[in-house]
C-alpha cells in the first residue's frame, strides 16, 4: 500500500499538482498517453525546472493546440472522458472529480449539474490536469491519499465571467466541509484544484505517520517573491498503527468537595467509570476554613466530556467543574494467556512499537487460583507476571501480533 499527502499551505491548481505528481516520480509519458486518449492531438505537455521564491519546483505547461475559447458543459466533458480508452481507476477518479466540479458550478450559476457550461474549467487546459492527475496518482500505485488545511488566497481575479472576489464563488463551494484559511493574497486555489483535492483525498489531515519514500514540488504559474507558489506530496508507506503510540486529546475534569456524604464516594466514582470516564479518583485535600474534603478528578477522552461533566452533577454536590485539556499516551493492549501453577490465566499486555513492555494478570482468575492452591493472591500475581514477561522474551510467544486485540 502507497500513502500520498498533499501540502497545499501554499494552494493549489490543477497544473500545480499535476507538477507534483511528475516531481514525485509519476512518468510523464504515463500522463500524456492518457490525457491524450480523452482530449487526442489537442494538447501538449511539456516539463520545466523552474524555482520559485528561490526553492526549486518542477512546472508542467498544458498548452492547447488551438486557442480553445469552448463553453462546453459537464455533458460534453463527461462523454470525452467515458468514451477514452483509460485505465478504470484513471476514469471513474477523472469522472468524480468532474462530476464534483459540476455540482459546484451549478450552485454557483444557478443551474442544473446537466445543463451548467464551464468556461475556463472546461478547456483543454483543466481536462488534461484532471486526467493527468489521476493517471498520475495510478502510475504512483497511490492507494490512500489524504491532505491538509488548503490556502485559498484573497482579493480579486480576473476570469471568464468577470473580476471575481477571490476565493472565487466555485472555490467556495468546494471549499465546504474542507480546513482552509486564507495564505496570501492572490488566488491561491483555483475550481480544479479543489475538486481535484477535495474528491480524491480521504480527509483533512496533518501529514500522516510514513516511510517517507520521496517528496515532490509543483510550480504555479507565478513566482511570488518570499512565499513559494508550490504544491508539494509526500510519499510513502503507511506505518502500522500497532507501531504509532495509542491516545489522544482527553480532559481531565475536576471539582473540590466538602459537603457529599463519604459513604456515597464509592459509587459515585464507579458511576463515572460506567459513564464513559477513562478514570475518575479522589485526592483528599484541607479547603478553606480548613475543612477537609476532596478533589474528584475525571479523566475521559474530549469527545464524550458532556455526559461525564453532567454525570458529576448529578452524583456530587458540586456547584462548579473545572477542566484542563490533556494529551494521552496510551501502550497497545492486547490479551494473552500464560500457563503457570497448573492453571492457565489471562493477562492483559502493553506493547509500544513491537515491544512488549507491560504484563498484568487479571485480578479475579488469579485470586480464584490462589483460593484453590491455598496460597496468598499476590504470589499467584507475581508468578503469572514472570511467566507472562518470560513468555515475551522467549522468541515467538507472546508478540504483539499474536495477541488477542482489546474489544473497542
Ligand atoms: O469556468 C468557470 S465556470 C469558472 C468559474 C469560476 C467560479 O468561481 S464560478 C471561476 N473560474 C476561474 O477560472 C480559472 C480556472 O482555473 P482552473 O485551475 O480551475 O482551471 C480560475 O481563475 C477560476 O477562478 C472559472
Ligand atoms: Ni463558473
Amino acid at each position: 500500500m502507497r500513502a500520498a499527502w498533499i501540502d497545499a499551505s501554499a494552494g493549489v491548481a490543477g497544473d500545480m499538482l499535476l507538477a507534483a505528481l511528475v516531481d514525485a516520480g509519476a512518468a510523464l509519458n504515463t500522463v500524456r498517453a492518457a490525457v491524450e486518449a480523452v482530449v487526442p492531438g489537442e494538447v501538449r505537455l511539456e516539463r520545466t525546472r523552474v524555482t520559485r521564491a528561490g526553492m526549486r519546483a518542477t512546472r508542467i505547461d498544458v498548452t492547447p493546440s488551438a486557442h480553445d475559447h469552448a463553453h462546453r458543459t459537464w455533458r460534453d466533458v463527461r462523454r470525452l472522458i467515458e468514451r477514452a480508452p483509460l485505465a478504470d481507476p484513471v476514469r471513474t477518479s477523472a469522472l468524480a472529480a468532474f462530476a464534483r466540479l459540476a455540482v459546484a458550478e451549478a450552485h454557483v450559476h444557478g443551474t442544473t449539474t446537466e445543463e451548467v457550461h464551464f468556461h475556463e474549467v472546461g478547456a483543454w487546459d483543466s481536462i488534461a490536469d484532471v486526467v493527468g492527475v489521476c493517471a498520475a496518482l495510478h502510475d504512483l500505485a497511490v492507494t490512500d491519499l489524504t491532505a491538509g488545511p488548503v490556502a485559498l488566497g484573497f482579493g480579486r481575479v480576473a476570469t471568464a465571467h468577470g473580476e471575481l472576489p477571490v476565493p472565487a464563488p466555485a472555490v467556495a463551494e468546494l471549499a465546504a466541509e474542507w480546513q482552509v484559511f486564507a495564505g496570501g493574497e492572490g488566488e491561491l486555489a483555483t475550481p480544479t484544484g479543489l475538486a481535484l483535492l477535495t474528491t480524491l483525498a480521504r480527509e483533512c489531515s496533518p501529514l500522516p505517520h510514513l516511510r517517507l519514500e520521496r517528496t515532490g514540488v509543483g510550480a504555479g504559474s507565478r513566482d511570488t517573491p518570499g512565499r513559494p507558489n508550490v504544491t508539494r506530496v509526500f510519499l510513502g508507506t503507511p506505518v502500522p498503527a500497532t507501531t504509532v503510540d495509542a491516545g489522544g486529546e482527553a480532559v481531565v475534569l475536576e471539582t473540590n468537595i466538602d459537603d457529599l456524604d463519604p459513604r456515597a464516594w464509592p459509587s459515585v466514582l464507579a458511576s463515572l467509570i460506567e459513564a464513559g470516564a477513562s478514570d475518575a479518583w479522589l485526592t483528599p485535600i484541607l479547603m478553606k476554613k480548613g475543612r477537609p474534603a476532596h478533589t474528584l478528578s475525571v479523566l475521559c477522552p474530549s469527545q464524550g466530556a458532556e455526559p461525564l461533566r453532567d454525570a458529576v452533577f448529578r452524583l456530587t454536590t458540586t456547584l462548579g467543574v473545572r477542566e484542563r485539556p490533556v494529551r494521552k499516551t496510551e501502550l497497545h493492549r492486547g490479551w494473552t494467556h500464560v500457563d503457570v501453577l497448573g492453571d492457565r490465566l489471562p493477562v492483559k499486555v502493553g506493547h509500544r512499537g513491537g515491544r512488549i513492555l507491560q504484563a498484568t494478570p487479571e485480578f479475579a482468575p488469579a485470586a480464584e487460583l490462589a483460593a484453590r492452591l491455598g496460597l496468598p493472591v499476590h504470589v499467584v500475581l507475581a508468578a503469572t507476571t514472570t511467566a507472562a514477561h518470560r513468555a515475551a522474551l522467549t522468541t515467538g510467544a507472546p508478540t504483539p501480533h499474536t495477541l488477542t486485540p482489546e474489544p473497542a
